[in-house]
């Protein structure tokens, strides 16, 4: 895998000293409170867990299933909703756990869902921020590391539904998805 990578833009260990600085910031955000973590899927599944185990607070956790890239590099626009969570938010302190905004449908999505059914608060936790790629309106409270305009894979993102796997966060060479 690490052939198909052009350069590597966070380390193994940069991405866990973020994780621990965003883990004592939502702590420190929530107090004793007892939040809803809902994990978006597939992309935030490692950064989730590492997040929160730096969280020495009470949670609940649930995951939402939502795709829109569907094996490819650009969003199709379309933000499906494929498993969604079986809590019930109403009244509830909800965290909302990403591995990337990018266009900002994805959030735009799950911010409209969840307020919708009654969530008392909601905030956003994402590793990566992708100001540039911005379409609609998406903000993050909680913020790894603000990203370049170019199409990053590892550390839970994919291309193709591969590389999420890696330990890094790098960019893909541009041959590997202009030759699909
Ligand atoms: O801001 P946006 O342009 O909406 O992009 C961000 C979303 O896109 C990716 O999900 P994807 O649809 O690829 O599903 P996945 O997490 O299963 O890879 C990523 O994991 C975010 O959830
Ligand atoms: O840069 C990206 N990489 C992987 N998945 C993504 N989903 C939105 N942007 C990206
Ligand atoms: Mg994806």
């Amino acid at each position: 895998m690490d052939n198909d990578i052009l350069k590597v833009l966070y380390s193994k260990s940069e991405i866990q000293e973020a994780c621990e600085r965003l883990g004592k910031e939502i702590k420190d955000f929530y107090g004793d409170k007892v939040p809803v973590v809902i994990g978006v899927l597939k992309g935030s599944i490692f950064f989730m867990t590492d997040v929160i185990r730096d969280a020495d607070m009470y949670m609940e956790l649930d995951f939402m299933d939502v795709s829109s890239y569907h094996g490819t590099t650009e969003s199709s626009g379309n933000v499906e909703l494929v498993t969604d969570i079986s809590t019930d938010i109403a009244g509830r302190d909800v965290l909302i756990m990403e591995d990337i905004v990018d266009t900002g449908r994805t959030l735009q999505f799950l911010i409209d869902t969840l307020n919708d059914r009654g969530a008392k608060s909601i905030k956003v936790c994402t590793l990566l921020d992708k100001p540039a790629g911005r379409v609609v309106e998406a903000k993050s409270d909680f913020t790894g590391f603000e990203v370049p305009n170019e199409f990053v894979v590892g550390y839970g993102l994919d291309y193709d539904e591969k590389y999420r796997n890696l330990p890094y966060i790098g960019v893909l060479k541009p041959e590997i998805y202009t030759n699909n």
